[in-house]
């Protein structure tokens, strides 16, 4: 019984598993918005049978790990939290402080080069989250992040200018070509804000690889930025998931060996 632990800028998204390793039966899972934590072991989790292991990546900060880690009281079982590092399961890390490096992209890195190297021979990857903030990331056919870039989210985008504007306070509007109006205006400029940058990593990654990547993307707003994606992509809300079945997998390979 495994259970992976993602912890974002604004939810805490869970999956039990019955293995730790990648393509294991997922039994159950959820998502709780950071204000709610507090009640995950007298909530969702109080019926879940107990897990054995329990790894997780956090950007939300400490005190907010620490609040996870209360409630996981509830399981005799002690977590693990993945932080970026130098390599992980077949991932090498070329930012030029690696744990500086967010653990959630490191981890959807790891999902991502997992899933293109079961899928088919070797090829560079450009991973893109879709959250709080958009990450788009570009990974090169040997395995190696060669960096990546991190934009504001639709949200805080909308937010942004909300609050350095004086007439800027309408509502949500739709995407199209030519907005005509400032709800569009607003809806389409975040959209395609981050298609932009998507295509422009897609391009940057064909340049220097010299090989379309593989493009992967996930994020609770993913399917919102789908029609709008130009580039050939891969929707997988599991990405993260994914990445912490796998370094959990390869960590017990490593200590066996050891
Ligand atoms: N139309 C849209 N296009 C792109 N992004 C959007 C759109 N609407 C909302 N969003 C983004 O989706 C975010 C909310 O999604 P959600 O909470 O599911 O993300 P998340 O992946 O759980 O985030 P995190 O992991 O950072 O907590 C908002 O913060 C906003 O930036
Ligand atoms: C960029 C975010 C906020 C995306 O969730 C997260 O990965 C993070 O806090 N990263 C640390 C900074 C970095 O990745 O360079
Ligand atoms: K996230």
């Amino acid at each position: 019984m495994f259970l992976a632990i993602d912890i974002g800028n604004t939810r805490l998204k869970w999956a039990q598993y019955e293995a730790a390793h990648p393509g294991a039966r997922l039994l159950a899972h959820g998502a709780a918005f950071l204000e709610t934590i507090d009640h995950l072991a007298d909530g969702e989790w109080k019926d879940l049978p107990a897990p054995t292991a329990v790894l997780g990546c956090c950007v939300a900060g400490e005190p907010v790990r620490h609040r996870v880690e209360e409630q996981l009281e509830l399981w005799d079982v002690s977590p693990s939290w993945v932080i970026a590092s130098a390599e992980e399961a077949g991932v090498t890390n070329g930012y030029e402080h690696p744990t500086r490096l967010g653990a959630d992209r490191w981890v959807a890195m790891v999902g991502a080069r997992w899933r293109l190297l079961n899928e088919g021979p070797a090829r560079p990857a450009l991973v893109v989250m879709i959250g709080t903030a958009v990450t788009v990331d570009a990974i090169d056919a040997s395995g190696r992040f060669l960096g990546g870039f991190i934009l504001p989210g639709h949200g805080i985008m909308l937010r942004a200018l909300e609050s350095g504007t004086a007439g800027l306070h309408v509502p949500t509007g739709d995407v199209c070509d030519f907005p005509a109006n400032t709800s569009d205006a607003l809806t389409s400029g975040g959209t395609y804000a981050i298609a932009g940058a998507i295509e422009r990593m897609y391009r940057n990654i064909l340049r220097h690889c010299g090989t379309e990547p593989v493009c992967i993307m996930t994020g609770g707003a993913g399917w919102k930025m789908a029609p709008y994606v130009t580039v050939p992509f891969q929707l997988v809300e599991s990405l993260i998931f994914d990445g912490l079945l796998r370094i959990a997998e390869q960590r017990v390979i490593e200590r066996v060996r050891r």
